[in-house]
């Protein structure tokens, strides 16, 4: 497959991440150009979600650079870096149970309010203004996922799958450059997998938006990835689209030696 441009929006380099005697990122290198759906794969405790918390700035590495269009985003704290266009989806969903679906897509655009409580008392012709252009974005996103018949429903009575692309939706709702999908389809069933798949077609189709996919189902992650980056022990062992990467002896081998 053609990649999408030959100027990477996200350049990472030489990425070293240690706790103790682990090293759980090794000199990880690798690209994402713009629009392009990057899969990071690898053996359990391979380090692809060291990869993510480095990125979005909870862990810090010893060593490495990673930039976003040239800007650095290494060193700074996890709100600056979401302010500078990194979401991030978690395996474990990162929205607030007692909300409605409406109200957690509103707190992902926290980050892109500029009438805070008190001036929005003074100037309420400007802070209603606001509301009415976040509420719109929002009433977009919950389209383009189909989330219409939950807007109202408090976020921990989501049917799983369903919570599942209200999460996606949330990190969509803060209007990032750089998405990034921790195992999206983690304890879904065939036809909620397929429903996702669907959606992030659907997302990089109509907003063109750059991805890293962390994902163990390997279906998936060769039906949607552009290019592949295989890690193992926090070494990225391949690089290359889906068709390469699965015929790779080195691949073959680590997920064997992995499931031995
Ligand atoms: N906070 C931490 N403290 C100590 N060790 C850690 C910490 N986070 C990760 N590690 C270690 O770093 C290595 C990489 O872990 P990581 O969670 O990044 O792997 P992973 O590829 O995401 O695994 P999985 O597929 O099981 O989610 C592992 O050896 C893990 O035990």
């Amino acid at each position: 497959m053609e990649r999408v441009s030959s100027t990477p929006l996200l350049e990472v380099r030489d990425l070293t991440l240690r706790f103790g005697g682990v090293t759980a990122l090794d000199a990880v290198g690798f690209e994402v150009g713009p629009g392009e759906l990057l899969a990071v794969i690898g053996p359990n405790g391979a380090g692809k979600t060291s990869i993510f918390n480095c990125l979005c700035g909870v862990y810090r590495p010893q060593r490495g650079t990673a930039t976003l269009d040239g800007e650095p985003l290494l060193g700074r704290q996890p709100a600056a870096i979401a302010a500078r266009g990194v979401a991030r989806t978690f395996q474990n969903l990162g929205l607030f149970g007692h909300l409605t679906l409406v109200e957690n897509l509103l707190l992902g655009r926290h980050h892109l309010m500029r009438t805070g409580f008190f001036s929005g008392m003074f100037w309420w012709g400007r802070a209603k203004r606001e509301e009415i252009t976040h509420r719109a974005a929002v009433e977009e996103i919950i389209e383009l996922l189909e989330l219409e018949p939950y807007r109202r429903m408090p976020a921990g009575m989501l049917p799983y799958g369903v919570a599942k692309r209200a999460e996606l939706g949330r990190a969509l709702a803060m209007e990032p450059r750089l998405l990034l999908l921790d195992e999206p389809v983690a304890g879904m069933n065939l036809e909620e997998t397929e429903d996702t798949a669907r959606y992030l077609l659907e997302v990089r189709r109509e907003l063109g938006l750059a991805m890293i996919l962390v994902e163990h189902d390997m279906s998936l992650v060769m039906d949607l990835a552009d290019r592949v980056v295989v890690l193992d022990f926090g070494v990225v062992i391949a690089t290359g689209e889906p068709s390469e990467i699965q015929d790779d002896p080195r691949v073959v081998e680590a997920y064997l030696g992995g499931a031995a």
